[in-house]
Order: C-alpha cells, then structure tokens, then sequence
C-alpha cells in the first residue's frame, strides 16, 4: 500500500501581489516542478507549526500563517501526498533558496505559466479566480 503524507504549502503574496514559487531542483523527487515552499508534517506538529519550520529551513526567513486556502489529495506512483496550502507573510528577513533550484515571485494571472507538481493545481487554481 502506498504511503500517505502530510505536506503543507506557503502562499507568500508580497505587495505587489506576486507569489512566491520554488523550483525543485533535479535531484529531488518530483524534479523540476514548481512548488510552493514547505514540506512534510513531522509527528506531534500543526500544520502552522510545520510550515513555520520549513520556511525557515528552506527559505531562511520567518512567516506569519494565515488562513487555509486549499485541502487536496493526490495519488503520485509512488505516494499519496495531503497537501495543505495556506496564505503566509513574511515577517522577517528575505527569502533565500537554501534547498530550491530557484525562487521566483509571479503574479496570480500568471501563475499557470509555470509548471507544477500536480498536486498544487487547486490551489493554483482558487488564487487565479481571485
Ligand atoms: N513542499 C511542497 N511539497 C509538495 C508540494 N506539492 C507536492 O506535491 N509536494 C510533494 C513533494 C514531496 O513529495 C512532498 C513534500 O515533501 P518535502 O518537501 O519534504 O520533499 P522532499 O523532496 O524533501 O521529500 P521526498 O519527496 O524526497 O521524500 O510533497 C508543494 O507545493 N510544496
């Protein structure tokens, strides 16, 4: 039976409402797709908990977390991932790719340009209506 993740995303929207999105690097699972910066719940975490380490580990910045934007389940070939994404804002220091290929602040009506691990595309799809 394939195993069951729980994954949370950060929804960094700065002033210019532009959003902040990850290029997973080649040697990463999913290679090459586009994220939003976060990673795995670890045991005895909330969802907020976890995100606010994972930036900080990814991004070497602090965020504030928001409101939840998305809830999806998706079935890779390998593993199922539960991917929460939530609204966040950056309350200290600059974002910085510690672990990404790249970062790259979009804006919504062009967030569809890139491409994105599978299971984002919800959530990439509830920020374009807005
Ligand atoms: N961080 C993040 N992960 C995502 C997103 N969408 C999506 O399918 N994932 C997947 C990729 C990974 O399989 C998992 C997140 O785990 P992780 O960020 O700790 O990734 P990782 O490469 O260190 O872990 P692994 O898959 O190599 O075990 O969820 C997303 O928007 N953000």
């Amino acid at each position: 039976m394939k195993k069951t993740v729980r994954v949370v995303g950060a929804i960094i929207e700065n002033e210019n409402n532009e959003i902040l999105c990850a290029l997973r690097s080649p040697e990463m699972t999913l290679p090459n797709l586009w994220e939003f910066p976060g990673g795995k719940i670890e045991a005895g975490e909330t969802p907020e908990q976890s995100l606010k380490r994972e930036i900080q580990e990814e991004l070497a910045c602090e965020i504030e977390v928001g409101s939840k934007i998305e809830e999806v389940t998706h079935e890779y070939e390998t593993v199922i991932v539960n991917l929460l994404t939530y609204h966040s804002r950056i309350i200290r220091g600059v974002p910085t790719a510690e672990e990404h290929a790249e970062l790259r602040w979009i804006s919504r009506d062009q967030l569809n340009e890139l491409e994105w691990a599978p299971a984002d595309i919800p959530t990439i799809d509830k920020l374009h209506k807005r």
